[in-house]
Formats: C-alpha cells, sequence, structure tokens
C-alpha cells in the first residue's frame, strides 16, 4: 500500500511543514486538513499549507489514506474523537507529538478499531502556529516511528515510506524507549531553557535590567528555546512526566556534582567534564544535527 491522501489534523509549524513538504517535493499526494481554530483554517488557506482545507475534522479526513494528527499532545484525544466519523477504513492514523506511550493510549482509547502507529519527526523550531511552517523542515532529520505491537506491516511500511519522501530519516523504536530519549535530548534541555530564563527574569529587580541588556550569546540562545510554544510544552512535560522526572533526577545530582567540585576548587572535574562535552558537541555537527546556527528555523518563520 502507498500513501495517496493526507489529511492534516492541526494546520500549525507541524502540520503546515508536512503539507508544504509534500506540494514543494512534487509528490503525488493529495492534501486535506482541518484546524479547529476558524483563523488557523483562513490563513492555512491563504498560504495554501494543503490543497483543501476543510470546515469540519471529518469531511477532512473522509477517505484519506493518512491520518496525520498534529496538535498538541494533550489535545490527541479530542483531535481523534473529532476525526472517528469520517476515517475510511484502510485509513493509518498517526500523529507527531513529541511524547509517544501517552499519545499512543490517547488514541487507542479514541480509536480502538483503527491502524493506529505513531510518530514523531525530531524536527522543529520555536515558532508555532500557521505561518511557521516550511517546507524543508524534515529534509535530513530524524522520524521515530513507534509501531504498536502487532502493528500492521503493510501500513508500517506505507508510513516509513511517507516519511522517507518528505527527506527524513526513518527508525522505529519502542514508545518508551523513545520517552526516556526524549526527555534528555529535547525535553530536559527546554526545562533547563524554561528554568534559567525564568530565574534571570526573577533577577531582573536586582539586576535593574541588565539582564535583558548584556544577554550574551549563551543566555540569548536559552531564550530562543524559552521561546518555544507554552501550551506544546506544557502537554509535553505532563505526558512525559515519568521519563522527565526520572531523567531530571540524574540531572539534579549531576548538577551538585559541579555545584561541590566549584565549591572545593575542584577544577580537574570541571575541565574533564567541559572536555567531554566539546567532544559531543562536535560529533552532534559531524552528524548533521545541527548546521552550527544558534538561531537555525528564525529566517523560516516569514
Ligand atoms: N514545535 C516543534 O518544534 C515540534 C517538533 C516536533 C513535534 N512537535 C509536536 O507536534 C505537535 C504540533 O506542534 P506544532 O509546533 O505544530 O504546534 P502549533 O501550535 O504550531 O500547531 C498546533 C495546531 O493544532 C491546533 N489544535 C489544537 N487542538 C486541536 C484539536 N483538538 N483539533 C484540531 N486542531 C487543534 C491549534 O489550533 C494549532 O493550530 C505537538 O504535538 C508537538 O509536540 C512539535
Ligand atoms: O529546534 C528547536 O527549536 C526544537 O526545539 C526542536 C525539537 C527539539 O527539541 O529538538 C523540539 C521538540 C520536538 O519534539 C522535536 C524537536
Amino acid at each position: 500500500m502507498s500513501v495517496r491522501s493526507v489529511a492534516i489534523i492541526g494546520l500549525g509549524l507541524l502540520g503546515g511543514s508536512i503539507g508544504l513538504a509534500i506540494g514543494a517535493r512534487g509528490l503525488p499526494i493529495t492534501t486535506t486538513g482541518w484546524d479547529r481554530d476558524p483563523a488557523v483554517r483562513a490563513r492555512a488557506a491563504q498560504r495554501g499549507l494543503v490543497a483543501t482545507v476543510c470546515d469540519t475534522a471529518e469531511a477532512a479526513v473522509s477517505g484519506a489514506d493518512l491520518v496525520i494528527l498534529c496538535v498538541p499532545v494533550g489535545a490527541m484525544g479530542d483531535a481523534a474523537r473529532a476525526i472517528a466519523p469520517g476515517l475510511a477504513p484502510h485509513a493509518i492514523v498517526s500523529d507527531v507529538g513529541s511524547s509517544k506511550a501517552a499519545v499512543a493510549d490517547a488514541l487507542s482509547q479514541a480509536l480502538p478499531d483503527a491502524c493506529i502507529i505513531p510518530a514523531h519527526p525530531v524536527a522543529g523550531t520555536e515558532q508555532s502556529g500557521p505561518d511557521a511552517g516550511f517546507a524543508t523542515l524534515f529534509a535530513g532529520r530524524w522520524c521515530i516511528i513507534t509501531p504498536p505491537e502487532g502493528c500492521d506491516a503493510g501500513a508500517l511500511q506505507a508510513l516509513s515510506e511517507f516519511w522517507t519522501a518528505l527527506g527524513s530519516k526513518v527508525e522505529l523504536m519502542d514508545a518508551g524507549h523513545h520517552d526516556l530519549v526524549l526527555a534528555v535530548t529535547s525535553h530536559i534541555p527546554h526545562l533547563i531553557a524554561y528554568t534559567i530564563v525564568g530565574t534571570a527574569s526573577d533577577l531582573e529587580d536586582v539586576t535593574q535590567g541588565e539582564v535583558i541588556k548584556y544577554s550574551a550569546g549563551g543566555f540569548r540562545d536559552f531564550t530562543r528555546i524559552a521561546a518555544s510554544d507554552p501550551v506544546m510544552w506544557r502537554d509535553v512535560f505532563l505526558s512525559n512526566k515519568g521519563a522527565v522526572l526520572e531523567m531530571l533526577g540524574r540531572f539534579t545530582e549531576d548538577l551538585t556534582a559541579m555545584q561541590r567540585a566549584i565549591r572545593s576548587a575542584d577544577g580537574e572535574a570541571l575541565f574533564d567534564l567541559f572536555t567531554r562535552t566539546r567532544a559531543i558537541r562536535r560529533a552532534v555537527i559531524e552528524q548533521g544535527q545541527d548546521d552550527g546556527r544558534p538561531d537555525f528555523g528564525r529566517e523560516h518563520g516569514d
């Protein structure tokens, strides 16, 4: 089976980028879309994010081979219930949510008879909404698919081929493992950025505006991440609570060790850690996961 029609539910950064990527790559796939916000639907139609913006979820998914839910993870259940009446019996239902175990549960509860294959394109920016999407978002980026046990092999193959056609590198993973890995590589970095920017802003009274005024490279990079969508990230932390708390415990221990090294003037411990982390940065760049530009993505949000 190959995907010939895609319905995109949620026409923000991720949904818009999928629609634009299909169009820009000239794939033989028709696109429909729906968003619960009428203003987003109007803007999506203006920008041509999908070929047809529908007035209802039911109309958008009618006859579609693949339905991709591109809504905040806390809204996946609602979105799945909204598409239920129009879903074709052969349709694959997937998503792009940043956490996977909780989304898999929500989708299977809402659509017990559907072929559900959750996925997570590990690609994004701090921008959100219908103006944020761009066609090259997924090029060269990982898309992690978390097939449930007993998942239809043909449907999995079709979904993998779809993401490969958008330029992604596809990896299959167990949902629980995904959530642990992403807690470390994405969720906790965001939590740290939100926290440090919040702390600095709480200190504004003490520093009388100097935090913003003298904001140097390091803090500036944190502010980009901390500008990410509040609804999306609230939902990520609530839905991936277990893995985030587990990894946060480990992080807190390591932070305490750094605190101790500074207090006891243990320069060797500091130097050793900073040398190890510098090598990790180099490996990340060599593997093409970062183009070295701290503001990557900003120019795409036109
Ligand atoms: N932003 C990123 O960097 C990024 C990267 C990878 C995955 N994700 C995941 O992708 C999903 C979407 O994120 P985004 O950045 O595109 O968000 P976004 O805010 O840009 O777009 C989400 C859209 O969903 C709509 N929506 C909300 N609830 C809905 C519902 N019940 N039914 C229909 N539409 C609804 C909103 O109106 C909005 O237009 C999230 O689950 C997020 O975790 C985000
Ligand atoms: O580059 C960014 O701004 C992102 O935050 C993208 C990012 C990430 O942490 O890497 C954010 C959430 C996702 O689910 C996937 C990608």
